[in-house]
């Protein structure tokens, strides 16, 4: 099985997108069905899903909204500065507002406390902040949130990556989630080798990125 750095996953979105075109909103489309997919529906009601404000937040968005449209109970929490929102995370975002979607912005102790008392109400833990575009060390109110996840024991769904694991190196900057499964896209991502025991179940899914970008990017070499 081929893995790639979260560097090298960015690398062949972005071809595909630029080079193809593929809208990045069709691979975030095809990526939430994927984890859809992977949700044993019949075993929860009530979803919590955390969102940060880039593509990895807008996955967690478009999976909320079929959720609802299945009837389920979302509630979506945000972190981040919304004004640094990425396209396509603001194109869900819009949607789940346009059909009343519950959302929540954690801004402050008020708002983490709120968070806090959502998550043990809920069924399931939806972890959407950061995917292979975590940078640095997670601190402040991300941080309390990671924590907060992880001392509830819920079932911990991540996407793409847990959040706060360097997709890059599988290093944990600073505070990582704990998850019970997570679904990566299209290729398994390095930093997730040998690391069951923070992303539970790791199950690769494809998102429609055809072999010629992954072969473009990646160089022949790599896929013999
Ligand atoms: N078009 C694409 O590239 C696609 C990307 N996809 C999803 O998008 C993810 C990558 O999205 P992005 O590149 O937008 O990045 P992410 O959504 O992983 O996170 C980046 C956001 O978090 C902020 N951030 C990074 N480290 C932080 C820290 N320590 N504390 C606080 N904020 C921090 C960044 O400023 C940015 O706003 C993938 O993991 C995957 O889930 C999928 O939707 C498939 C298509
Ligand atoms: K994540």
């Amino acid at each position: 099985m081929i893995s790639v750095s979260g560097e090298e996953m960015k690398l062949i979105d972005k071809y595909c997108i630029k080079n193809l075109g593929i809208p990045g909103i069709v691979l975030m489309e095809n990526a939430a069905l994927k984890v859809l997919k992977n949700i044993e529906m019949n075993k929860y009601n009530t979803f919590v899903i955390v969102c940060g404000v880039g593509n990895n937040g807008g996955d967690g968005l478009a999976l909320g909204r079929h959720l609802m449209v299945q009837g389920k109970k979302a509630r979506f929490f945000i972190l981040g500065n919304m004004d640094r929102g990425s396209n396509d995370f603001s194109v869900n975002y819009n949607i789940i507002k346009n059909i009343n979607g519950d959302i929540v912005h954690i801004n402050s102790d008020e708002e983490l406390s709120l968070f806090k008392d959502s998550i043990i109400d809920s069924d399931i833990i939806i972890d959407s902040i950061f995917g292979t575009g975590l940078t640095r060390n997670v601190e402040g109110i991300f941080k309390d949130v990671i924590l907060s996840i992880n001392k509830s024991e819920k079932y911990v769904i991540s996407i793409d990556i847990p959040s706060g694991l360097d997709g890059n190196t599988g290093k944990i900057l600073g505070i990582c989630v704990k998850a019970s499964k997570t679904i990566t896209f299209q290729l398994l991502k390095r930093g997730l080798m040998g690391m069951e025991e923070l992303a539970g179940e790791i199950i690769v899914e494809p998102i429609g990125i055809p072999d010629m970008v992954i072969d473009s990017v990646l160089g022949e070499n790599l896929k013999k």
